[in-house]
């Protein structure tokens, strides 16, 4: 059992959120909701694992709390247990096809809330392990290609719809070929990290993602930077390259890992397989110039 997940109850009914409360605080982190605005405020604030909601509430009625729940992209996939006094089949699928986990008639008993409680936070768990499985490239930890494209396609559509500029950097290892055959495949996978870690650092905004695009390319994506700000994180990645300084004895460019880098700015009209695309002539002309540079596209 994970003592740090989160459970939020929300009943109206002061004796039954202490008993409740009491009965989970052993096992998990207790939050308290007097009723569904309180619950809505506090489920977006502290996101907990799992909502225990009661059906009947003075201000908003628990089908209605989750709908809320539903409809905000920062709750929307919190699991919601109904503990509700009405019982009849028809408040319990309706409470069901709202997307809730579960539905517990009160008066309930406490072994079985506890163990419906258990298997649903093992069930949360599952699918954040899945998720993280889907998102994550196992080697250098950053996220893959597959998240890259779920975000760059919502960034761009964020970027088109406040007129924020969106930017794109693909970096890619420089000699990573002489590299491996120099040092071995396991001190490439190692020399791979440490530029990811490196890469991670660089990008420190809100909504910037630093991914791996595939073998020993990586992709930033900075949301709301002009090219100005975009390049100069590109310039950050390598002067903590330079500074980190790892060997590369085989490399016709320089004594140490460089990378090279294309990027480009959305321009108004361009979709992203188009501003991907330019990212990645420019890393080509990148690495046609010598290696071990940026090559931005420049304004039109
Ligand atoms: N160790 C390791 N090597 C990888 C991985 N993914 C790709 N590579 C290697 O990266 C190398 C890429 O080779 P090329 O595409 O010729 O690129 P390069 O040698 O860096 O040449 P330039 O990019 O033109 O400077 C290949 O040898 C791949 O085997 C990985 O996960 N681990």
């Amino acid at each position: 059992m994970n003592p740090l997940q989160k459970v939020l109850v929300a009943d109206d009914d002061p004796t039954n959120r202490a008993v409740l409360a009491e009965l989970l605080k052993p096992e998990y982190t207790v939050l308290l909701a007097k009723d569904g605005t309180q619950a809505l405020e506090r489920a977006a604030r502290h996101v907990p694992d799992l909502v225990l909601l009661d059906v009947m509430m003075p201000d908003l009625d628990g089908f209605e709390v989750l709908r809320r729940l539903r409809a905000d992209p920062r709750t929307a996939d919190i699991a919601v247990i109904f503990v509700s006094g009405l019982g009849r089949p028809e408040d319990e699928a309706q409470g069901l096809k709202l997307g809730a986990a579960d539905y517990i008639a009160k008066p309930f008993n406490a072994t079985v809330v506890m163990a419906r409680v258990a298997l649903h936070l093992q069930m949360v768990r599952q699918r954040r392990m899945l998720e993280h499985l889907a998102h994550v490239d196992g080697l250098t930890e950053l996220a893959n290609r597959r998240r890259f494209d779920e975000v760059f396609a919502a960034e761009f559509v964020r970027a088109r719809k406040r007129a924020t500029p969106l930017s794109v950097a693909l970096l890619d290892i420089d000699a990573f070929k002489q590299y491996n055959d120099h040092y071995g495949h396991p001190a490439g996978d190692r020399a791979l990290r440490a530029v990811a870690r490196t890469a991670a650092a660089c990008v420190r905004r809100p909504g910037d993602l630093a991914a791996r695009y595939g073998g020993e390319e990586l992709v930033l994506l900075m949301p709301e930077a002009d090219a100005g700000v975009a390049r100069a994180v590109v310039d950050r990645v390598r002067d903590a390259l330079d500074r980190l300084a790892i060997g590369h004895e085989a490399s016709p460019v320089a004594p140490v890992l460089t990378v090279s880098a294309g990027g480009a700015t959305l321009l108004p009209g361009e979709d992203t397989t188009a501003l991907f695309a330019a990212a990645d002539a420019h890393l080509y002309r990148a690495k046609q110039a010598g290696r071990n540079r940026v090559v931005w596209r420049s304004a039109p």
